[in-house]
């Protein structure tokens, strides 16, 4: 049996909040005039629906950021995206993020929030709790000065926090209270779509249980989607209602989560199901042979094919497209179904 968190998946819904199409995104740097690309997000296609939480995993630069930063419409030189297109739907607003960046300024906040890595990079140390509330929120909620703090209050308290950590400052919280706070800050204009990237990763297991549940909690309550990426797979399977598996820049694997985990179709995604821990086995888990490849320079074909334990001759000739997978989701793999956890 595998051990993960326990916190109970919400229903799905379908109607489609973000449409990505084939988008590609690449670091670009231009060195004593040799030019380099690094292909951190390489063709990929998904959508994510209203009211479910949609979780991205993958090892560590395996493009799980960058594909967040791009799809936020939050990308800095020199990144750039090449390729491909960002559709939002906020109610009967559509936005077409790289055509539309003024649409978009207005939907962040309002629509669309960000929980970023590590929660003290938006809550400033030298600045009690309450003015982030003022920084963040307050311009978007059209509220007088009384209504916006009692809003904030009134919010803080339904997440089981005591409004008095609005006049505390960051360092006298602790780290799953700051987290919560954080949670608490990105939901109080009541967005329709929440992007979480590691928000629980510097946390301990407990305390992980707790902000997570949190998350869920407000998610449910909001009917909001939300883009949640870690690559811890024990968090997916608590949380997420359908979960991408990236490699290399590029989406392997996706599906419903429980399904997946029942019965992974790509290699790489059996891989990190079966490095889980689990009850009661006392085996020493098996790591994949190799390194994740150079974005810079991706192996030919399926770019998993140098690590894949059952990879045959086509795969390192024919890159594999995203098809339908046997257990209602897609899989990018010749030899899909073919292997199984052990
Ligand atoms: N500013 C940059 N310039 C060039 N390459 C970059 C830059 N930022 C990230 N990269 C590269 O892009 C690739 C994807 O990185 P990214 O941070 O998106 O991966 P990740 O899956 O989120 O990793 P992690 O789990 O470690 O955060 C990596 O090869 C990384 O080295």
């Amino acid at each position: 049996m595998t051990k993960v968190l326990e916190v109970k998946p919400a229903i799905v819904q379908s109607a489609d909040v973000l449409t990505i199409k084939d988008l590609k995104a690449y670091y670009v740097n231009d060195l004593f005039g040799v030019r380099r690309e690094v292909r951190a997000v390489d063709g990929i296609s998904l959508t994510v629906r209203r009211n479910e939480v949609y979780g991205i995993a993958g090892e560590s630069s395996s493009g799980k950021t960058s594909l967040i930063k791009t799809l936020a419409g939050a990308i800095r030189p020199p990144m750039r995206v090449v390729d491909g297109s960002v559709n939002f739907t906020f109610g009967n607003t559509k936005i077409d993020v790289y055509a539309e960046p003024e649409k978009m300024k207005t939907a962040r906040w309002q629509n669309l929030s960000y929980i970023m890595q590590g929660s003290m990079s938006v809550l400033n140390p030298v600045r009690r709790i309450k003015h982030a509330f003022d920084d963040f929120a307050y311009r978007h909620m059209g509220l007088d000065r009384q209504a916006f703090r009692q809003r904030v209050q009134s919010h803080l308290q339904k997440l089981g926090l005591d409004p008095n950590v609005l006049e505390a400052f960051p360092h006298q919280l602790s780290g799953g209270m700051r987290q919560r706070v954080t949670i608490a800050l990105a939901t109080v204009c009541e967005p329709e779509f929440i992007i979480a990237d590691e928000p629980t990763t510097a946390l301990d297991v407990l305390v992980q249980q707790d902000v997570l549940g949190l998350l869920k909690e407000v998610q449910g309550r909001l009917g909001s989607s939300v883009v949640f990426v870690t690559h811890d797979m024990s968090v997916h399977a608590a949380i997420t209602d359908r979960l991408a598996i990236m490699y290399a820049g590029r989406l392997a694997e996706e599906g419903p989560t429980q399904a997946m985990f029942d019965n992974p179709q790509h290699p790489y995604t059996a891989h990190l199901i079966a490095s889980l821990p689990r009850i009661g086995d006392l085996s020493i888990r098996k790591s994949l042979a190799g390194k994740p490849p150079s974005l810079a320079n991706p192996p030919s074909g399926c770019r998993f094919h140098p690590r894949c334990p059952i990879a045959v001759d086509r795969c390192s000739k024919e890159v594999p497209e995203m098809l339908p997978s046997a257990i209602g989701g897609r899989v990018a793999c010749f030899r899909a179904g073919e292997v199984s956890v052990k």
